[in-house]
């Protein structure tokens, strides 16, 4: 199996409704797994038992299976940079051993889960406190992997809040921090900077001004701000003692480092043991992933529906519509989860990839989204699968009435996408309103639905800490085994470089102090108009 017999199956399905293979009985239960909690369903989609047994056995012939081991035992797998991949082992259970270039790493991550819980502790407590008294107000300075998961987080389990409040700031646009800063008090406030490398230029830049800021309320500034990163030189650089440096290795990719320091944020928010119950839901998918068979495997499952839509069928992108209001920054989350680790032309042993990168992934949390950009999902020309998600309940019993439409909504969106709506129909309703002859077919037009467009659908019971660290573990593997199929590195992010080059080399030119000779013309354009402005 290969993806041209992949496209030649893709080419059969394409004349065979959705519907029909409904026709055979149990479909829903073939083509549904449950696994603690979870329930993901994909019979929605083209996928009947040959397109799934060719699936499989991509991925067998890929050797998804000895990746993932090799990934898990600490191999360096992460080949462009040299280093292995372990996010893992920031959620996995202290008495476990996970060795790099043969050393125990989990002795240094448990000893920093523990400084963060005794950290955490004392910011929610009042033991530590700002220059004016207890903290109010926590500010996380990061962007990218540094942000996206605190804010989705956050954001996502903010029923279980009972600490102080926490805002982000990423982007470098001053409008940000200003916004942020406008409303807190600076004897306080606890800022966090959080950056990997210690030396991403928006985060710095925004650091840097939140410093000042608190310099001009407080004595000690660097005594109310903590670090989280790789680099603790950079960090005793910057003015912030060892004790609040939250540090951890190069082998926790940007994207993937919520579960450790970068999430310190979070656990100030919901406290260490809910933390800690997210952690042991991305532990419980992970060996979830590491234990089931292939076709039983949620991770494996998602990719391959990943796989058949984007680089079978040719559907150029993929929505994410959580019927959560709470996972509002889950699409931006999962944005550079899946577009920063797969977006890649060249494979892992540098050779053009055989076939279509990873998709473009999208989306805005349901019902919104349906007031917004559903006609085109609906009847576009564009086919565009769409992954829901629903928990069972809500965190508000007393407005069940309003969960209970949210679920009928969602539900409906799938099923109106799968059914459609004819030609024939949109007639009868038509000349029930009274429209005749030429009107009533061109109305009726107006009002079909193609339908036989494919979606899945993840149910899950309740949105806790432990739920959403399986989603996202669920999230992190699928991305890891469609790399894995694709054949490149999911692990680097050589293409955010060129950008960042060349805005540092602007910087003199906007300055007034270098020419702009050597630009090309709409670039020269660009720097006058705005220079002149
Ligand atoms: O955490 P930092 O080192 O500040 O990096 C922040 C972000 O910037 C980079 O440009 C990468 O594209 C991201 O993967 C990373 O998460």
């Amino acid at each position: 199996m290969n993806f041209k017999d992949l496209a030649e199956l893709a080419a059969d399905a394409k004349d065979r409704p959705i519907l029909s293979l409904f026709e055979t009985p149990g479909r829903a239960t073939q083509f549904s797994r449950r696994f603690d909690g979870l329930y993901f369903d994909f019979s929605k989609t083209n996928i009947d038992d040959k397109t799934m047994s060719a699936l499989l056995s991509l991925a067998q012939n890929t050797d998804v299976a000895a990746k993932r081991d090799a990934m898990f035992s600490g191999a360096l797998i992460n080949e462009t940079e040299g280093r292995a991949v372990l996010h893992s082992a920031l959620r996995a259970p202290d008495s476990v051993e996970i060795r790099v270039d043969g050393e125990d790493v989990m002795p240094g991550v448990v000893a920093t889960r523990n400084r963060m819980a005794d950290f955490t502790k004392d910011v929610r407590s009042g033991t530590f406190t700002g220059q004016g008294g207890r903290i109010t107000d926590v500010v996380n300075i990061g962007i990218g992997g540094s942000d996206l998961g605190p804010v989705m987080g956050v954001k996502a389990l903010s029923s279980y809040h009972d600490g102080p409040k926490i805002h982000f700031v990423s982007n470098v646009d001053g409008a940000h921090i200003a916004d942020t800063l406008a409303d807190l008090n600076p004897e306080t406030t606890l800022v966090i900077v959080a950056s990997k490398t210690f030396n991403t230029i928006e985060t710095m830049t925004n650091a840097t001004t939140a410093r000042d800021w608190m310099a001009k309320a407080v004595s000690t500034p660097g005594d109310q701000f903590a670090a989280l990163s790789t680099a603790d030189d950079k960090t005793a650089e910057f003015g912030i003692a060892p004790e609040r440096v939250f540090g951890f290795e190069d082998w926790v990719g940007g994207r993937y480092s919520m579960w450790g320091p970068i999430g310190l944020s979070l656990m100030i928010a919901i406290g260490p043991d809910r933390f800690m119950e997210f952690l042991h839901g991305g532990a419980a998918m992970d060996a979830h992933f590491r234990q089931a068979p292939l076709a039983d495997n949620l991770p494996v499952l998602l990719a391959l529906v990943g796989i058949w839509h984007h680089q079978g069928m040719g559907y150029a992108t993929r929505a994410v519509l959580p019927y959560e209001q709470r996972l509002e920054r889950l699409p931006a989350y999962l944005q550079q989860l899946e577009m920063e680790s797969n977006g890649k032309r060249v494979a892992m042993d540098g050779s053009d990839l055989q076939t279509a990168s990873g998709p473009v992934v999208w989306g805005e949390p349901g019902t919104n989204g349906q007031h917004a950009f559903y006609q085109l999902i609906h009847q576009g020309t564009a086919i565009v699968p769409c992954e829901f998600m629903i928990g069972a309940k809500g965190h508000e019993p007393e407005l069940d009435h309003h969960h209970r439409l949210l679920v009928a909504n969602c539900l409906a969106q799938s099923e109106a996408l799968l059914k459609g709506r004819s030609l024939e129909k949109a007639r009868e309703l038509m000349a029930a309103k009274g429209f005749k002859d030429g009107e009533l077919e061109r109305q009726a037009r107006h009002r079909v639905f193609p339908g036989n467009r494919p979606s899945t659908t993840l149910v899950y019971d309740l949105l806790t800490p432990y739920r959403l660290g399986q989603i996202i573990a669920l999230y992190e593997h699928r991305v890891f085994v469609e790399g894995v199929i694709l054949g490149l590195n999911s692990f680097d992010q050589w293409g955010v470089e060129l950008g960042k080059e060349l805005a540092i080399a602007l910087q003199p030119v906007l300055d007034g102090k270098a020419s702009a000779e050597g630009k090309d013309g709409s670039t020269r354009a660009l720097i006058d108009v705005i220079q002149s402005a």
